[in-house]
């Protein structure tokens, strides 16, 4: 059984900009940064994750061991589907049995958490959500048979993840634990973002 993550990542500069009203332009890069730094750090510490991948425009530092994958520049739900049709694409024997998504602004992330998506029971999506129960903070697909799963980040994520799963006939594993509920997106979260910093 081999799963690989991808972690997005924005541009320097770019992320988080909700908070802007309560960060300076240098405190929210340095809580991008560490929070980035946690989730790549808690995923190469998973023993059921066999590679890291960061998928965006730049590695924002990190070790160069760390393979990037490109972004297209076009959001990412189009760089998730370029990540996935890379990863999906190679030769058979070299396709690992899941890719799990994650996103990089999840402090609280352990490598419990990780664990379990990685191993959702067979076939099955796992879909994270978040705290709100209407985004997705991770998703878990299983290889080759979801490699036409189409990404719909934006508004109600969640319910229109758990759709697209079943619409290509796999049982979705709702994955809850407060590692991957507690994104970081709004000032009200910041409270839960000290542990990073
Ligand atoms: N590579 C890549 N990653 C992205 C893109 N958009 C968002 N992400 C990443 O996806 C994850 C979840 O994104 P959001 O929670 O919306 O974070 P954000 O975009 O930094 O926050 P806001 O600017 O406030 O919307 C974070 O790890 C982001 O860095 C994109 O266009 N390309
Ligand atoms: O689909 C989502 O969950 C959001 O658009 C992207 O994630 P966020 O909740 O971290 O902003």
């Amino acid at each position: 059984m081999s799963c690989w993550a991808v972690i997005p990542i924005k541009a320097a500069g770019d992320g988080k900009s909700r908070l802007a009203g309560v960060l300076d332009p240098a405190a929210r890069e340095a809580l991008v940064d560490a929070m980035l730094a946690h989730v790549v750090a808690t995923a190469l510490a998973t023993p059921s994750l066999d590679r890291v991948y960061l998928v965006g425009p730049s590695r924002h530092g990190l070790d160069e061991a760390i393979t990037l994958l490109p972004d297209p520049g076009a959001g990412l739900n189009a760089a998730l589907q370029a990540a996935l049709a890379r990863l999906a694409g190679q030769a058979p024997d070299r396709v690992p049995d899941r890719v799990v998504v994650i996103a990089a602004d999840l402090p609280h992330l352990s490598t419990l958490d990780l664990d379990l998506l990685a191993r959702a029971r067979d076939g099955a999506i796992a879909i994270a959500p978040d705290r709100h129960g209407t985004g997705t903070n991770a998703l878990s697909l299983p290889l080759p048979d979801a490699a036409g799963f189409t990404f719909l980040f934006g508004e109600d994520s969640f319910a229109r993840h758990c759709a697209e799963a079943e619409r290509l006939g796999h049982n979705v594993e709702t994955i809850l634990s407060r590692g991957l509920e507690k994104d970081i997106d709004e000032p009200a979260d910041l409270a839960d973002a000290g542990s990073v910093l």
